[in-house]
């Protein structure tokens, strides 16, 4: 989580500029969420992740794979706190959060403007019920990430509270460790809604299962680097909470890794 309070100016412009740089941030995320649904889902969007491929299988899968290193050494790297402490002395503090929430999306916007599809169908599901089931959990999966987000905090998760706390003035207090609702059930509600997103389709082609291999593998290794961070900061609190409740099977015991 972003921390500490604000060390900026604290004449009102820089504060109204803060704001309104969180602001625009936010609503570039957001729309690049929105369009990340059409993308994945292959609803309303002039290129989806399963258009008709263009260049080489070959060719497209490096491009793609290297589109995918992008956004997770980004969304890695910018989220560590070792970063962040450099990174703050260079811009200020109360806009950190939304400068990654901001550099993400651009990651991402960079994805779907440069994805390759490739082709070829891996499974095709013909029976209609079969494909409603699988569309359904696919909204699920999205409405998990949206609930999971507002069970934390959606606004500190996205840097709007950290602006607006400096637009007034206030100090920033960083959010408490907690495990409200889903969090009782796993660890990563959030990221089991991306599963469901990535893995469920009707329709699987060899981009879409190239994108849910590597997303699936590097949320894996981002849970590693996150509980890591969240032992530092919440210690044996977050050891405990490790060890009773499962990352992300429900009711499965020794999850712990
Ligand atoms: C994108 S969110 C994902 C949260 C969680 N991994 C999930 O899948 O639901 C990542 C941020 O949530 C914070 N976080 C993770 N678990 C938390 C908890 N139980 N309480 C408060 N913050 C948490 C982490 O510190 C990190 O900044």
């Amino acid at each position: 989580m972003t921390q500490t309070q604000p060390t900026i100016t604290t004449n009102k412009l820089g504060r109204i500029t803060a704001f309104l740089y969180g602001l625009v941030s936010y609503i570039i995320f957001f729309i690049t969420f929105l369009y990340a649904i059409g993308f994945l889902g292959n609803i309303l969007v002039p290129k989806s992740i399963d258009s008709p491929s263009q260049i080489p299988l070959t060719q497209a899968l490096m491009i793609n794979l290297a589109l995918l290193t992008v956004f997770a050494l980004q969304h890695s790297v910018m989220a560590r706190q070792s970063f962040k402490n450099w990174w703050t002395k260079i811009i200020p503090q109360p806009i950190e959060r939304s400068t990654y929430v901001l550099f993400s999306s651009l990651a991402l916007i960079l994805l779907f403007w440069q994805w390759q599809p490739m082709g070829g169908i891996v499974w095709n599901l013909q029976n209609s019920i079969g494909r409603i089931i699988l569309l359904s959990l696919f909204g699920f999966g999205w409405l998990l990430v949206l609930i999971s987000t507002f069970l934390i905090n959606h606004f500190d998760l996205f840097g709007l509270r950290q602006v607006y706390l400096y637009l007034r003035g206030e100090t920033y207090i960083p959010l408490k460790f907690s495990t409200p609702g889903l969090y009782k059930i796993v660890r990563h509600p959030l990221y089991v809604g991306w599963f469901f997103a990535f893995w469920m389709t009707p329709t699987m082609t060899i981009a879409h299962l190239v994108f849910a291999i590597v997303t699936t593998l590097y949320i894996l290794i981002a849970i590693q680097l996150e509980e890591r961070d969240l032992i530092s900061i919440h210690g044996e609190d977050y050891e405990t909470y490790r060890r009773q409740v499962p990352m992300i099977i429900p009711f499965l015991k020794n999850q712990q890794t």
